[in-house]
């Protein structure tokens, strides 16, 4: 949204019959002046419009890259899944939902990447835990070919690795059985070639403050044992809970029910993810999911040195799988572009049985934050060997698509399994089902909406966006229409959850690609002039004659209006309009 420098000289204007003239002094205070019907050209049936205008300074208009990118994309960068989808199903019957897939083994070549796009992939996320950089650069240079010469709008995530205490070890090259009442040795010793019921770990303080009885824990209840001996920094456990130890598990110590919380001295993000970090900005990627993060700190650290660092905008995610990034959730969801449930790593720290309500409070606090929350790991586990999910997969991918959540990652589904493919489809036939009873049953009205701008000017966006999203439902709309720089006004109405799909119109692609992360938004690349009346009639005119949008189809346009030295005023404005 367009910063208002002087909100002081905020003045309303009312064109059309506009039932809201209590828009005076309730909303800002200010002289309301009613105008009177206006009718483009005789294309637009009728037209009701809002308007708040707000005097700016002129800001920097940016444009070549943008006509570089049209000449690529076509006039309208309108990406050939969502255009798919639109004809296919209307626009009801756009998925709102977003999809991540994790690029791996199993889908790596093009073929697969392009099958992926197809599926309804919106981004690609990379774990920087596995493989080499090599190796990364070349599926991210595919990905970046498949949207430029297919048309396909496949926003690139890497995920850092972070620093977690894990085996490097167990005495196998995959998994390996722990026996009830076996013994085993812990250390942090390192061994050439395995050793029987000895367990490698990756860091020497793994055991720091670890006393004899306590309990470790493994990937969250794998498997478990007792501290019977420490020695140094090794541990002799008992085996009380058989199971089975995975290469890279994970170590959670508990205490008398409670996880024993401690203080490693390691670094959010280490060496090896800086260097991670230069490589995506140097492959220009989209997003950078930060692993571990347990405070606001390393994300502000991160999102200042990516704005000296890179003309590109890049939004960091943080991942939310700790304890201590629990207690301090909002701190964290404020200072990140968006957060992802990493239940994998989460149910390692809480006992998996609070996982659902943690989620659940995860994707509220960051609805009303307005950052994007994607719910990750083990959504469809099963479709890593089996070409169909079991019923408390779907049920669980369903739930989060109740709650709301803007986005659902396939993990090891996508990245080594042997159904990636099908899986997606099941994402997205799953999350459709459980948007339209969502639509049917009225939903989006339950959803508390805090006020969350303390500014005026962030005050009016919201307040804009929240009566835009309720004029849409209320009057059955087709289409929500919103121009965008940063993206701001399009995240304020998709935290509406509103039915009709969001169609969000910017001139600059670092948020086109931005957005994909957002419910309900489907972004678009177009050349935009400083005339918004302009801007809207062409972009009806360019979708209408790509039969998209048909005689009687109603919208709703909501234009936040960057000034520039021609209209030195922002315009916040909500029309409807009924194409003749
Ligand atoms: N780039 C990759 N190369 C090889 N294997 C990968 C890659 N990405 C993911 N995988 C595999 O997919 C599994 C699930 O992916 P993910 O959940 O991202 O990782 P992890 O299980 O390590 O947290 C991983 O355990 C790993 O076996
Ligand atoms: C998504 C997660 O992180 P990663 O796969 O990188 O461990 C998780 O722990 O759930
Ligand atoms: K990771
Ligand atoms: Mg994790």
């Amino acid at each position: 949204m367009a910063v208002v420098r002087d909100p002081s000289l905020l003045c309303g204007r009312i064109t059309g019959k506009n039932p809201c003239l209590d828009l005076k002094n309730r909303v800002f205070g200010a002289p309301v002046f009613a105008g009177g019907f206006s009718c483009s050209g005789g294309k637009l049936k009728g037209k009701i419009g809002i308007g708040v205008r707000a005097a700016l300074q002129v800001g920097v208009e940016e444009s070549k890259r943008l006509r570089d990118l049209k000449g690529l994309r076509g006039v309208l960068g309108f990406d050939v899944v969502s255009e798919g989808e639109l004809r296919e199903k209307g626009f009801l019957g756009m998925r709102k939902t977003k999809l991540v897939c994790t690029i791996g083994p199993a889908c790596c070549s093009l073929e697969d990447l392009e099958k992926l796009a197809l599926g309804g992939m919106n981004v690609a996320r990379l774990n920087m835990c596995h493989n080499g950089r090599g190796w990364h650069r070349d599926v991210i240079r595919k990905i970046k070919s498949l949207n430029e010469t297919k048309g396909f709008c496949v926003s690139v995530m890497i995920d850092t690795e972070g620093s977690q205490i894990h085996v490097v070890d167990h005495g196998a090259p995959s998994s390996v059985k722990a026996e009830d009442g076996s013994i085993w040795l812990f250390t942090a010793q390192k061994f050439e070639g395995s050793r029987p019921l000895t367990v490698q770990a990756n860091y020497e303080g793994f055991s720091e403050g670890i006393e004899v009885g306590d309990e470790l824990v493994i990937d969250g209840g794998m498997a478990g044992f007792e501290v019977i001996e420490k020695n140094g920094s090794d541990l002799r456990c008992k085996c009380t809970d058989p199971g089975l130890l995975l290469p890279r598990a994970k170590f959670s110590f508990w205490r008398d029910g409670k996880l024993v919380e401690r203080n490693y001295e390691l670094p959010t993000l280490s060496t090896k993810d800086w260097a991670d970090i230069e490589f995506g900005i140097s492959e220009g990627v989209d997003f950078i999911a930060v692993s571990f993060v347990n405070d606001s700190g390393s994300v502000w650290h991160l999102k200042n040195y990516l704005s000296t660092k890179s003309s590109k905008s890049m939004g960091v995610l943080a991942k939310i799988e700790s304890l201590e990034s629990l207690h301090k959730l909002e701190e964290i969801v404020e200072a990140s572009d968006g957060i992802m449930v990493a239940r994998g790593d989460l149910g390692v720290e809480i006992p998996l049985e609070k996982i659902p309500v943690m989620q659940e409070e995860i994707v509220n606090v960051c609805r009303q934050l307005n950052k994007p929350v994607i719910v990750a790991s083990q959504l469809l586990e099963s479709m890593i060997e089996y070409p169909t999910p079991t019923r408390a997969e779907v049920a669980d991918v369903s739930e989060a698509v109740r709650q709301y959540a803007d986005a659902l990652m396939l993990s090891g589904e996508s990245a080594i399994g042997l159904y990636g493919q099908k899986a997606l489809s099941v994402l997205r036939m799953t999350s459709s089902r459980m948007e339209t009873w969502g639509r049917e049953e009225n939903q989006q009205c339950l959803l508390l909406q805090h006020q969350l701008g303390v500014s005026l000017p962030d005050r009016i966006a919201e307040q804009i966006c929240n009566c835009a999203a309720e004029m849409a439902n209320k009057l059955g709309v087709d289409a929500i229409f919103v121009y965008t720089k940063h993206g701001h006004m399009a995240s304020l109405l998709s935290r509406n959850r509103p039915n009709p799909p969001i169609f969000a119109l910017t001139n600059n692609d670092d948020t086109r690609m931005a957005l994909n992360l957002q419910w309900g938004v489907i972004p678009l690349l177009v050349d935009l002039s400083e005339d918004m009346e302009a801007n809207i009639s062409k972009t009806i005119d360019l979708i209408k004659s790509r039969a998209m949008l048909k005689q009687g189809d109603t919208i709703l346009v909501v234009s936040d209006v960057v000034p520039t030295r021609s209209t030195p005023m922002a315009f916040q404005s909500i029309q409807v309009k009924t194409i003749a």
